[in-house]
């Protein structure tokens, strides 16, 4: 079998040919504008994006099915007699409610944490789906009129290009509106946020097709970072990814049953027909690709090559700490008044140890992702990553040592798209070869981590 499987994702889109055996070739990848049109803020343009997946999926050529990855929380509002978007797409970085969420309040964090697993924090959806019909007044004459659709970005790629207004059960687990233990739509939820449930589309599984497009079947739509965690071959309880991307994702998987956990969250990873719902528990780093973009803008490093391999103890254990909070801080600290700390410089501090003590901190926030989930579900010994940062060979020893646990990075990159095409039914175990092993050794010490930890402390709050 031959399938396009699309990745939708933050910064491009890409579609990759994959067929039996796990053979993938790249048959195009087009970037998109990010707009910031206000501090806190990041849209696309949904058209953009449109016509990106028709230009991705017509190089790709024939196929016999197509899977298409979502960027999870990101959300629009569009018209549904004419298909037209009433605003940009709000981006899942973009912080715009976070002070309508704060007005809430503890009891209402409470029920969003009990109802949909997941804080009220302006990451997922739901809040996005609110401000729109609030401030924009097309959105709300829409509503008004009966005309108004809201969904995240794959709810509306899919009603426009095949006419099926439907979202999967992993995606919806991403909103904030999601009843978790039901596996439909909350009213509790949809009331709280001010989001009318009737605007909202139908919940399929993975698998439960989502129409056609270009003469063939959509057989799978999922989010991004769940196709991913297929696509590492995580299929039993423990069983964990981190996908170094614009920010990280750590996701293991947990079982049948909705996870009792702290910190972190649960999340569904996917649900296939005539299967009980796979439930994981999600962790993440706003900031971990989009740091180190960061660090080379400001002239830490010019190239990523310069990233592979350091001299000497690291920055961290000689007291240079950056906490990479450009957006705040996700799990399990949920504070978006964090701000970026860099600290512990003296005169013979350089421009390579702060590149440093950027790839450090982006690993070492992911630990304390690692540490929550060990802590509450289980996490096994043996950790997968992908993504950019994954191909530092210092990054990931680094991990390696930090995390105490073994750093496996697949040989083949484009881990959302195995999963993806996996999903759809192709046979991938060929394709998932692993490429480099790394141990831990004792180059990160206690007293470093408590450092790092520190650190954290006192970048906390700042902004408020
Ligand atoms: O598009 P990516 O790869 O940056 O992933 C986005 C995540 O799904 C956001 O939660």
């Amino acid at each position: 079998m031959r399938v396009a499987a699309v990745d939708q994702g933050t910064t491009s889109t890409r579609c990759l040919v994959v067929e039996d055996g796990g053979k993938a070739r790249v048959a195009a990848s087009i970037r998109h504008a990010q707009h910031h049109p206000a501090p806190g803020r990041v849209e696309h343009d949904p058209e953009e994006l449109l016509q990106n997946i028709r230009s991705v999926l017509d190089a790709g050529g024939p196929v016999e099915a197509i899977a298409i990855a979502n960027q999870g929380e990101s959300c629009l509002a569009w018209d549904a007699k004419t298909g037209k978007a009433l605003h940009p797409v709000i981006v899942w970085q973009d912080a715009r409610t976070a002070r309508e969420l704060e007005a809430l309040g503890a009891a209402a964090e409470a029920r969003s944490k009990a109802v949909c697993g997941l804080p009220l924090d302006p990451y997922f959806s739901a809040s996005k789906m609110a401000w729109l019909l609030k401030n924009v007044p097309a959105v709300s004459e829409a509503h008004s009129q009966g005309r108004l659709r809201l969904g995240t970005t794959d709810a509306f790629f899919l009603d426009r290009l095949c006419g099926s207004f439907r979202t999967d059960l992993a995606t919806a687990s991403r909103t904030g509106l999601l009843d978790l233990a039901k596996g439909s739509w909350s009213t509790e939820m949809c009331e709280l946020h001010g989001v009318p449930l009737e605007c909202l589309p139908e919940i399929a599984a993975v698998d439960g097709g989502f129409g056609m497009l270009g003469g063939a079947p959509v057989k799978v739509s999922i989010v991004d970072q769940q196709a991913a965690l297929y696509g590492h071959g995580c299929r039993m309880p423990g069983d964990c990814k981190i996908t170094f991307g614009t920010g990280a994702f750590l996701l293991a998987v947990s079982g049948n049953e909705r996870p009792a956990i702290e910190g972190l969250l649960p999340t569904i990873a996917w649900k296939e027909q005539g299967k009980p719902a796979v439930f994981a528990i999600e962790g993440g780093v706003y900031d971990a690709g989009a740091a180190l973009e960061w660090a080379r803008s400001a002239g830490f490093f010019a190239d990523v090559g310069e990233l592979d391999a350091f001299d000497g103890p690291s920055a961290l254990s000689r007291g240079i700490v950056f906490v990479p909070a450009l957006s705040g801080l996700a799990a399990p600290y949920w504070d978006r008044e964090a701000a970026p700390l860099l600290i512990g410089m003296d005169h013979a501090t350089s421009r390579r140890d702060l590149a440093r003590a950027v790839l450090e901190g982006i690993a070492m926030l992911t630990v304390g992702l690692i540490d929550e989930a060990a802590r509450s579900a289980g996490v096994g010994k043996t950790i997968s990553i992908d993504g950019g940062i994954s191909q530092s060979a210092y990054f990931a020893q680094f991990l390696a040592s930090a995390s105490r646990r073994t750093i496996v990075v697949p040989a083949m990159f484009e881990l959302t798209a195995l999963g993806l095409a996996e999903l759809a039914g192709v046979d991938c175990a060929a394709g998932r070869a692993i490429a480099r092993t790394f141990q831990p050794d004792n180059s990160v010490s206690d007293a470093d981590r408590r450092r790092f930890t520190r650190a954290v402390e006192r970048a906390r709050g700042w902004r408020e």
